[in-house]
């Protein structure tokens, strides 16, 4: 049986005997490709013999089809001296760089001659045949082309080209027709053909529909397991004066973490209104940590390196208890990138303000984000928070990986409960968040919550109950 496109290239070769692909493709309007694997099918099926021969031709480099809209430089000198000589100097400037290609080819084809810095020309107008073989490639002699080549304004090209000569007469019963139409039946046509079989089990197109990140759509789970637990979502911006992510957590100015290299400046200062909070802050920095405070320090700009930065800024507008709020943001520090390490990745931060509120309700707190995260198992061990006391670290575990640090969190110390003048207790905590959705998405190389091969972004689901 012949498909359609088969019997055309048939009935077309039926009256030429012979032809070849090009034509074929130029005169049937099949794209080449194609033709080339229909010729091979009806030459198995023994209606062609085939003949590939393949064959060279020119195409215009970028050069060349900019001296073919402009013409070549020594037809430009020649036809704008207009038969008057003129200063070698004077023809530079107005032929800039193509000054060198135009003199040399001018002397070489003997159009010009040069005495005492002056160009004198020995024709009037000049037309190279080079410039005309731009338009008509074809058609070119081949010293022409060569020099074509040589000039770089041409580049060679081979292509198959295959010679068909037909063999055995197409018969219009052997076509097979996938599509009936209206015509057909009417004319009753349909029965000089046979139908092809149409293929059930064929597999339909593959379309790959749009779906949210698997990093994004993580993130999005846990903001919804804050919310569920009542807490309130609060952003604030990645760049953040020191006095936010340091001097109000109660961090000294000489605090290791403030070092120029754990974190990343930002070029300016910022300002700060409440001048009370200011002089609260700066009294009780001098008086426990014993050094002299300064406020050009506090109000250099950086990129946050902690979102704890947040939740100073929350207690810094003096909320009244009780409180639960959380944020859930990029945090930027200095660090070589590896399998385990990024230099921007995400905390979670919240806190708690309530009049009564105690450490082991903090604990228990935690407990609760962390199961409903899936993580069922969690112990805690005594740490250091400059701003926390009592501080712990909270460990989760992980089928995968064991025991890993999940947290660090405490109540805040009264000493900065006080300059913000709030008289309640408050427990907080930050959590990382690239570490979680690694054990989430079975990853174990950190980069690639930030691939980007788009198979592999597809293929990944995020699964929580
Ligand atoms: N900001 C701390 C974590 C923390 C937050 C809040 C309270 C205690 C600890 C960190 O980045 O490691």
């Amino acid at each position: 049986m012949l498909s359609e496109n088969e019997a055309k290239i048939l009935f077309f070769l039926k009256d030429l005997k012979r032809t070849n692909s090009i034509e074929i493709s130029t005169k049937i309007g099949i794209p080449e490709s194609s033709v080339l694997s229909l010729i091979e099918l009806l030459r198995e099926k023994g209606y062609v013999k085939t003949e590939i021969i393949s064959e060279k031709y020119y195409v215009l480099t970028e050069e060349g089809r900019k001296r073919k809209e402009s013409g070549l430089p020594e037809d430009i000198l020649i036809n704008s001296l207009n038969g008057q000589e003129k200063d070698l100097n004077e023809i530079k400037n107005t032929l800039d760089e193509d000054f060198n290609i135009a003199i040399s080819w001018a002397k070489r084809k003997g159009l010009i001659e040069i005495k005492e810095g002056k160009v004198i020309p020995k024709v009037k107008t000049y037309t190279s045949p080079e410039y005309l073989a731009l338009s008509n490639l074809e058609k070119a002699d081949i010293n022409t082309i060569n020099l074509l080549k040589k000039r770089g304004l041409i580049e060679e090209k081979e292509r198959k080209i295959v010679n068909v000569e037909l063999v055995k007469e197409p018969k219009e019963s052997e076509i097979g027709i996938s599509n009936l139409t209206r015509e057909m039946i009417v004319s009753g046509e349909w029965k000089k053909y046979k139908f092809r079989k149409y293929n059930v089990e064929a597999f339909p197109p593959y379309y790959t529909i749009s779906k949210k990140h698997y990093f994004r759509e993580f993130l999005e789970k846990v903001k919804d397991i804050m919310i569920s637990l009542g807490f309130k979502e609060i952003n604030t911006g990645y760049i953040e004066m020191e006095f936010y992510n340091f001097d109000l957590l109660f961090q000294p100015q000489d605090h290791p973490a403030r070092e120029i290299h754990d974190s990343f400046s930002v070029e300016g200062l910022g300002n700060i209104e409440d001048k009370e909070l200011l002089s609260n802050v700066k009294e009780i920095h001098e008086k426990f940590w014993k050094y002299e405070w300064k406020q050009d320090i506090t109000l250099r700009l950086m990129l946050r390196s902690q979102t704890t930065a947040t939740t100073a800024r929350v207690l810094a507008s003096r909320p009244k208890a009780p409180q639960k709020v959380f944020t859930l943001g990029k945090v930027f520090r200095p660090d070589a990138i590896d399998a385990t390490h990024l230099i921007e990745f995400h905390q979670l931060d919240g806190v708690i303000i309530d009049d009564n509120f105690t450490f082991r309700e903090l604990l228990g707190v935690l407990k609760e984000i962390f199961y409903r995260l899936g993580i069922k198992e969690i112990k805690f061990k005594p740490a250091y928070f400059p701003f926390t006391e009592p501080s712990v670290e909270a460990y989760g575990y992980l089928e995968k990986l064991g025991w890993v640090e999940m947290c660090g969190a405490g109540l805040l110390r009264p000493e900065i409960l006080s300059s913000v003048r709030i008289d309640s207790i408050a427990g907080a905590w930050g959590i990382g968040i690239e570490r979680l959705a690694m054990s989430f998405l079975n990853i174990s190389d950190i980069r690639l919550l930030y691939s980007n091969n788009i198979e592999y972004i597809r293929d990944m689901k995020v699964k929580i109950e």
